[in-house]
């Protein structure tokens, strides 16, 4: 049986794969499936009511390659009522014109599948040019952004302030 979130990331390099691991941590993992998507896919997905998808920008403002492999595939996932929270790693200095790029783009395709967002994160303390993973105000991103590649000592405080705030919103 599942546990009560799902959590499904891809990795290149591994840095979306030990912030998932530190994520799961916070949760307990007796309530988070970590799911790897060139492992598993987007298998099980359709099971939670609970969903936290982790996703890297590469390749100025473009999918991770995993996300681009089932990318088509979500379109047939119903996540009406599903509530989502997202996490997007980047780089704001080497790439800060496409800054967590890839987050956006899964975020709206999240929403026209109907579902529930939740755990968005203030723009404050990161410095990057322009971001697709804004809200409308552009005051906070669509998820919790973490840069390994520039500020990977505050990786440890961003997640343990974070994974509280989307349980309670999650109301688990
Ligand atoms: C070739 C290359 C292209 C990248 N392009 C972007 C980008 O467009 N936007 C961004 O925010 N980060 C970009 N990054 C930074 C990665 O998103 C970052 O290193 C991330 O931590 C990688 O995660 P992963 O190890 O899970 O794949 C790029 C990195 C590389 C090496």
């Amino acid at each position: 049986m599942s546990k009560d979130v799902g959590l499904f990331y891809g990795s290149t390099t591994g840095n979306t794969e030990s912030c998932a691991e530190l994520i799961a941590t916070h949760i307990g993992p007796e309530r988070v499936d970590l799911h790897e998507l060139a492992t598993d896919g987007l298998a099980g997905l359709g099971n939670y009511s609970y969903l936290i998808l982790g996703i890297p920008t590469w390749d100025y403002g473009e999918l991770q390659e995993d996300w681009s492999d089932v990318w088509a595939e979500l379109d047939e996932v119903d996540l009406n009522g599903v509530r989502c929270a997202l996490f997007g790693l980047g780089d704001q200095v080497g790439y800060g014109e496409w800054f967590v790029d890839a987050m956006g783009a899964l975020h709206d395709k999240l929403v026209s599948r109907g579902a529930l967002m939740c755990g968005y994160w203030p723009i404050y303390g990161y410095n990057f040019e322009a971001s697709r993973a804004l809200n409308e105000s552009e005051d906070y991103f669509v998820g919790l952004v973490l840069d390994e590649d520039c500020q990977s000592e505050l990786t440890a405080d961003r997640i343990a302030q974070w994974v509280p705030q989307v349980m309670a919103a999650f109301e688990l």
